[in-house]
């Protein structure tokens, strides 16, 4: 059996950075993967890269012409190069493991036989291999809703759906969160008629409700429709559409549609891993237990990323990979403690990024609060930029100035929250952001008027 210094379950972004990591400090690696349209791991294959260059190329589509069949070409194209772009970044990341001597990329399907042999099966062979330790990115899989119907083939997860090189001209979307609403802003810019179906209260869940308010107006008004309050009964076949039966606040909507797309979650994906053999824990939710080094109930084993059962993102998986390579390799400084704030950015247009708490939050932990709120109208970037949609919200503390939270709703909000964790990490006071030079036209500049402004004090 051939024997290794670490074994890797997963060649997505923790698990790449970690190989990689591993190799420059001479150890021997096995990286198994499943399968080899995932190298790079979600975020490469079928997630962030595919899927912000569908939201690119649809922006650039809806300000072109309106022609349905101009729509349907465009949409055709933005679907090849979005096949290019991700085909070349797989390749990319294949080979920033495959190339290097101690690095072997293994292809199959890996289970725990015990906490150092992993069991491997590809295709019609299987083998194990041996590992002194053992980390698990496994990431995590769609959940679909259990509905008669569900398994129409005109049903999508997000990963299926960016396949389809035919635009559906209606698009229902189950489900108003990430996914959700950047498949039906993404969407509805290519030309398709689109329409959420969200079950709870509101779309984006969590978030501040003036801000959430403020983004489903503007889907609303780009002609999205969004039912809140949604509970989807069944999925017909009727030729070449389907019916989607609903109850909408009580009443029963027959809805049309060309496509479905199943947008209501991802779970961890702990499937056919066998994680008992090496006495490894779940949690309450069913991700892999881990502490604050992401060390598991297993001694020698550590678990990253969406396998863990926590936020799921890719720079929280590749931050998983920080910790654990500190752990490994360095004096275990870094953990899920220490990593500061959290921003967050859902790729609606314009995109809506947060970091921090709410004001609702903030005051629920028992701070005083400042809160500053200047519309988009007043940015002379946005009127620049022609979008003048949104605003900025700041939650201030009010004894110390401090930064505790941030809504962006606007033009560059994916750009501008990375300052505000800067500012929050630091523990910059507020009154800098006010005063501070920025370049000008810049949306960054807003910052001095948002703290310029008269703050409401709760
Ligand atoms: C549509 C969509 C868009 C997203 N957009 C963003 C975004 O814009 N920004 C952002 O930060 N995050 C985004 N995310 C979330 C992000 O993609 C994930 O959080 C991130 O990719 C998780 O990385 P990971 O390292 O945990 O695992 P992954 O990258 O998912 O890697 C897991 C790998 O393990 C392999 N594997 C699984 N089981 C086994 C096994 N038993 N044996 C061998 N191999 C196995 C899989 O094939 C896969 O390659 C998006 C997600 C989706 C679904
Ligand atoms: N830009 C980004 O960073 C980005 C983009 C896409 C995905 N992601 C990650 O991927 C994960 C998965 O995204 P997601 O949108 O699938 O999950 P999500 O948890 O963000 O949203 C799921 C939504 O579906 C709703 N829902 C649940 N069951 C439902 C049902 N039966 N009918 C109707 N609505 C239902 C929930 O109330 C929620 O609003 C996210 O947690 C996010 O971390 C990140």
């Amino acid at each position: 059996m051939e024997h290794f210094d670490a074994a890797i379950i997963g060649f997505g972004t923790a698990g790449r950075a970690l190989g990689a990591a591993l190799s420059d400090a001479g150890h021997t690696v096995a990286v198994v993967e499943q399968s080899d349209t995932m190298y790079g791991g979600a975020c490469v294959n079928v997630a962030c890269i595919p899927t912000k260059a569908l939201v690119h190329a649809a922006r650039v589509s809806a300000e072109t012409s309106e022609l349905v069949s101009h729509q349907e070409e465009r949409y055709a194209a933005a679907i090849d190069d979005m096949n290019r772009i991700r085909t070349a970044a797989r390749e990319r990341n294949y080979h920033s493991l495959a190339d290097r001597e101690n690095v072997r990329v293994v292809n199959g399907t890996a289970s725990f036989v015990d906490q150092n042999r992993l069991r491997v099966a590809a295709q019609e062979d299987a083998f194990e291999l041996e590992a002194d330790r053992m980390f698990i990115d496994s990431g995590s899989l769609p959940r679909k809703p259990d509905i008669p119907g569900i398994n129409s083939p005109r049903v999508y997860t997000s990963d299926e759906l960016i396949d389809v090189r035919v635009l559906p001209r209606q698009l229902i979307v189950i489900g108003g969160g990430y996914v959700g609403l950047e498949f039906a802003s993404m969407y509805t810019d290519f030309g398709a008629q689109v329409t959420v179906l969200q079950r709870g209260e509101a779309i984006l869940e969590g978030e501040d409700a003036e801000t959430a308010q403020a983004v489903q107006r503007s889907l609303e008004a780009r002609g999205i429709k969004i039912l809140c309050n949604a509970d989807v009964q069944r999925i017909d076949d009727e030729h070449d559409q389907v019916l989607v039966i609903a109850k909408v606040q009580g009443e029963e909507k027959r809805l049309p549609a060309h496509a479905v797309l199943a947008a209501i979650g991802r779970v961890p994906n702990t499937d056919g891993l066998d994680l008992k053999a090496a006495g490894i824990r779940l949690d309450e939710h069913g991700g892999v237990a881990v502490d604050e080094h992401l060390r598991t109930s297993a001694a020698n084993v550590w678990a990253m990323g969406d396998v863990t059962g926590g936020a799921q993102f890719t720079y929280l998986a590749y931050d998983d990979f920080r910790i654990v390579a500190s752990d490994v390799l360095g004096d275990g400084e870094r953990t899920t403690e220490n990593r500061g704030s959290i921003p967050h950015c859902t790729f609606v247009h314009p995109p809506f990024a947060r970091i921090g708490v709410t004001a609702e939050e903030a005051r629920a932990a028992g701070f005083t609060t400042r809160v500053f709120t200047l519309p988009a109208t007043s940015i002379s970037q946005a009127s620049i930029l022609q979008d003048e949609t949104g605003l900025m919200k700041a939650v201030v503390d009010a004894n110390s100035d401090l930064v505790l939270g941030m809504d962006l709703f606007c033009e560059d909000a994916q750009e501008l929250v990375n300052l505000v964790k800067i500012v929050m990490d630091a523990r910059i006071p507020a009154s800098v952001l006010r005063t501070a030079i920025f370049s000008h036209p810049s949306m960054t500049e807003a910052f001095n008027n948002l703290f310029s402004g008269s703050p409401v004090q709760n």
